[in-house]
């Protein structure tokens, strides 16, 4: 069983007809935006935020009527992946690179809903390393300043060379061990001159849909 896909595809039972509908990006919610694409040749009537050119790519080729944060204050309901998710719905996202976007996206959308598989459910968040977007200008700097609140921050590499993000940044990913106060981190790295944006997702969804590879759904909700 292909645990991302049942999580992705059970999602999209939340979207509703005239939604404005947040797409995140990754591997999981893939397949919500193909079973969306599906759904919208069938006559739903949505219209998607794309957070990535990826998924902006993937929604045009599917048809998908696409707004940008130009014309809109509010999303309806946003679906995205995370890297990693505690039971207190704490996040850690940006292993695709999309955090910035993924992160304005969620934070106008009136719910967000979080697809995964078991394997990204833990106790602590940490294990996978906190991607922070960075400026080109200047990042060794701030890479110094991250390191200072006790990490090994590894600058990202495609190819050899430095990753670049949608939006023309770096990103250092961040080994800070257990993370035991996410938000305290959130704040503290977002105070860091030439941090752009961190991957911890604070307070930001109440929903979480967990495919096993069992063939299983949960559907977790904050209470
Ligand atoms: O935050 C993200 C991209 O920036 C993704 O949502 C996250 O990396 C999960 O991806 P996947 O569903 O492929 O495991």
């Amino acid at each position: 069983m292909d645990a991302k896909k049942l999580a992705g595809e059970k999602a999209i039972e939340f979207i509703e007809n005239d939604m404005i509908v947040g797409l995140g990006t990754g591997s999981t919610v893939h397949w919500s935006i193909l079973k969306l694409g599906e759904l919208v040749k069938q006559g739903l009537n949505i219209k998607g935020v794309p957070t990535s050119r990826q998924t902006e790519q993937l929604a045009n080729e599917l048809g998908i009527p696409l707004v940008g944060l130009s014309s809109i204050d509010q999303i309806d309901l946003t679906v995205d992946g995370a890297d990693e998710a505690n039971p207190d719905f704490e996040l850690i996202k940006g292993g695709g690179g999309a955090l910035l976007r993924e992160k304005m996206v969620a934070s106008i959308s009136k719910r967000m809903i979080v697809v995964m598989d078991e394997t990204k459910y833990v106790a602590n968040l940490g294990k996978f390393p906190l991607p922070v977007e960075v400026t080109q200008f200047g990042w060794e700097m701030t890479c110094r300043q991250i390191k200072s609140l006790g990490c090994e921050p590894k600058l990202r590499l495609n190819n050899n060379l430095p990753f670049i993000t949608d939006n023309g940044n770096y990103i250092l990913d961040c080994d800070f061990g257990e993370i035991y106060d996410a938000e305290n981190l959130n704040h503290t790295l977002n105070m860091i001159p030439g941090v752009v944006e961190n991957g911890l997702f604070v307070n930001m969804t109440d929903t979480m849909v967990i495919g096993n590879r069992n063939g299983h759904v949960d559907i977790l909700y904050k209470s």
